[in-house]
């Protein structure tokens, strides 16, 4: 997997799949790795070239020094682009990823062809979660809020029915270094994206969870309204819901980005 330097940042990045298909970049939520695309990456790679990396902060990439932004997240994934020398992809993004291609999308309009913005938000009316959240994990670590975490990632039945997915995906959130996700949790508690969503030309599809409680699906309607052309799909799932209901997500994702 090459590391590739974004202005000093050393980012993980893996690519796979179909040589000289269609390329798709897929970016991952907070306290995720490129791990978290594991479900979609057989079927993925059979249609196209993919890449996956680690944001800032997480996985095997730097853990750079906050305050960490969108822009910053933005320009991190061109960076990617261009050290690859692809001009154009697909974009894939759950969560913190999906608001990655809000800016994108906004911002370098001509590298992206389809986008795929999967339970996300442009805004938090109500930031105080997400300086709660950082003074909580200031003071115990990840550790202090991983249960809360994982109960709002996926639903009570699926992590009774799934036992060995759920302990997989906690350790991943808790194998996350804490600089990178408070820094990553600083840029939450600013997020307001509303005025980007217009701007958005790209052929665009929003996933929400009907039982992601994050990331609602008001969240991801008021997304959808506000960039033209828009088309959103409801996955019966909470937060992570490309790893709890991963053919829905797959399926969705496949039948987007190949109709004309
Ligand atoms: O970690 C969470 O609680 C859910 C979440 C919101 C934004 C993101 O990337 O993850």
């Amino acid at each position: 997997m090459p590391m590739i330097d974004a202005d000093g940042c050393l980012l993980n990045v893996s690519v796979e799949g179909r040589d000289g298909g269609p390329t798709l970049m897929l970016s991952n939520s907070l306290g995720c790795t490129l791990q978290m695309w594991e479900p979609q990456m057989k079927a993925l790679t059979q249609v196209f070239r993919v890449i996956r990396y680690d944001r800032r902060g997480h996985g095997k990439s730097t853990v750079a020094p906050g305050p960490y932004t969108m822009e910053r997240f933005g320009r991190d994934v061109l960076a990617i682009l261009d050290d690859l020398n692809i001009e154009k992809v697909h974009w894939c993004g759950l969560s913190m990823g999906g608001m990655v291609g809000q800016w994108l999308g906004a911002n370098a309009p001509e590298r992206f062809g389809k986008l795929i913005l999967a339970n996300t938000s442009c805004y938090y009316a109500e930031p105080t979660k997400w300086l709660e959240r950082i003074d909580a994990v200031k003071k115990g670590g990840i550790a202090a809020v991983a249960d809360a975490v994982l109960g709002g990632w996926l639903t009570q039945d699926f992590r009774e029915r799934e036992p060995e997915i759920t302990a997989r995906m906690k350790s991943m959130l808790l194998a996350s270094p804490v600089e990178g996700y408070l820094a990553c949790c600083e840029a939450l508690s600013t997020l307001d994206q509303r005025a980007l969503l217009p701007k958005i030309k790209s052929p665009t599809l929003v996933i929400a969870g009907r039982h992601d409680m994050a990331t609602p699906i008001s969240a991801g309607e008021l997304i959808r309204s506000g960039i033209p052309g828009a088309s959103m799909t409801i996955i019966d799932a909470a937060h992570i819901s490309n790893v709890e209901q991963p053919h829905a997500f797959t399926d969705a994702v496949v039948g987007f980005l190949t109709q004309r």
